[in-house]
């Protein structure tokens, strides 16, 4: 199967781009990126990846590149989220003005959401902003952070709190890559597909339902069907809200107001982006319930769908005090007050404001709740 989702923005510098998801894409992605006139030869690629990929990937898409007559250059980073910093970021940039690369560069960003963003962050920033395209090599990526434009990197005081918007001029998503993810990395993926299908489509729910057991076999054709949908839920979401501006897009941050205070209160990279955000998900069913009446179904339909996909509560969660320290860093608050992403239904969410107090005793209650 092939899927071509055309992204339509206009009004942002990237008007439209093309998610294209298809078997082979790698060895495809010099002609795609050719024929898109912003990032096609004499521009010179430079692929930014990590050591894991480069090992398993980069070879390939050295030589699709070079067929398609760029000249190319590439830049490893270390595997993990302990890269996504200023500092790898500033070093890239360094590595980048030695090499002589100027404005005239495509950044090929191949690999998970850390590259995704650490690298989309480096072109947005290069000499004043270069285009990027994302080669996703991750479930989460494919279904989620390659899409979009959000590029960042964390700072020790919380996530993702440097950043911009740079929307790709490409997505080429090649799901036979995924043979070599290994499972807690597809469980990743799956966290985010739960959140996108319990927030924004009561069709994409139910379809997630049904095809619990093949997506958690790794059936090649239902997923790749999972990563379309997801794309094209996306992109609907994005298009309304390009910048978060309106609190639309907001939604897709069902989850991850005490996801990233769990990633950040462990440490980057002691816990995965998408095991925090399944946390977090079941968080968010407990706070609905407790501040918006939501009867207990949804958390539990939502906790039997996360447990099916590789992703059962957490067995050991941070010290309450660090989570809600680092819950202040979330970019929802507004006047120093959190807002939780929170369901009513599946496709029915709302935003809800909490004092501080509120908070602390939502996060002590799920504390008891988890035996912590
Ligand atoms: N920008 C957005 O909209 C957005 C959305 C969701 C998540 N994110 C960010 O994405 C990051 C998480 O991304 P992730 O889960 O992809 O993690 P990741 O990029 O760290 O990748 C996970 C691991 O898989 C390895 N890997 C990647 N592709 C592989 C392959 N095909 N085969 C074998 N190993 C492979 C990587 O080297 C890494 O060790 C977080 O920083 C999160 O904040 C951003
Ligand atoms: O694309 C979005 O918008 C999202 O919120 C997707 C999230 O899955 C992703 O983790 C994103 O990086 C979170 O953004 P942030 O604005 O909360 O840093
Ligand atoms: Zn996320």
């Amino acid at each position: 199967m092939a899927t071509s989702v055309m992204i339509s923005l206009p009004g942002t510098e990237v008007a439209s781009y093309a998610v294209r998801v298809r078997t082979g894409g790698l060895d495809r992605l010099g002609d795609l990126m050719a024929a898109v006139p912003a990032c096609a030869p004499p521009r010179r690629a430079v692929v930014i990846t990590d050591h894991t990929v480069a090992d398993l990937y980069l070879g390939r898409v050295r030589d699709a590149l070079r067929q398609a007559g760029y000249r190319v250059s590439s830049l490893a980073v270390a595997s993990g989220e302990a890269s996504k910093s200023l500092a790898v970021a500033g070093d890239l940039w360094g590595a980048l003005a030695e090499r002589g690369v100027g404005r005239d560069c495509v950044v090929v960003a191949l690999g998970g959401g850390v590259v995704g963003d650490l690298a989309g962050f480096v072109a947005c920033g290069y000499q004043r902003g270069v285009p990027v395209v994302q080669v996703p090599t991750t479930l989460l990526a494919m279904v989620d952070s390659s899409v979009g434009g959000k590029v960042g990197v964390n700072l020790p005081a919380g996530k993702n709190l440097v950043g911009g918007f740079l929307q790709p001029q490409l997505v080429c998503a090649d799901p036979a890559v995924l043979e070599t993810l290994p499972a807690r990395e597809w469980a990743c993926g799956f966290a985010e597909v739960v959140k996108a299908a319990a927030v924004c489509g009561d069709d994409f729910f139910f379809w997630l339902l049904d095809h619990v057991a093949q997506l958690a076999a790794h059936d090649f054709a239902t997923v790749e069907e999972a990563i379309a949908r997801s794309v094209v839920l996306k992109a609907d979401v994005v298009a309304t809200d390009v910048a978060e501006t309106a609190d639309l897009r907001v939604c897709l941050n069902y989850g991850h107001t005490l996801g990233h205070a769990l990633e950040h209160a462990v440490g980057w990279g002691g816990l995965s982006h998408g095991h925090a955000v399944a946390e977090g998900i079941r968080f968010a069913a407990f706070a609905a319930e407790r501040l918006r009446g939501v009867a207990p179904d949804l958390g539990e339909a939502l906790g039997g769908v996360l447990d099916a996909l590789g992703l059962p509560p957490l067995s050991e969660l941070p010290s309450r005090d660090r989570v809600l320290d680092a819950m202040a860093c979330d970019k929802k608050a507004r006047a120093g007050q959190a807002r939780l992403v929170l369901l009513d239904d599946v496709g029915r969410w709302a935003i809800q404001p909490v004092s501080a107090d509120q908070l602390r005793d939502l996060v002590g209650a799920w504390w008891r709740e988890r035996g912590a």
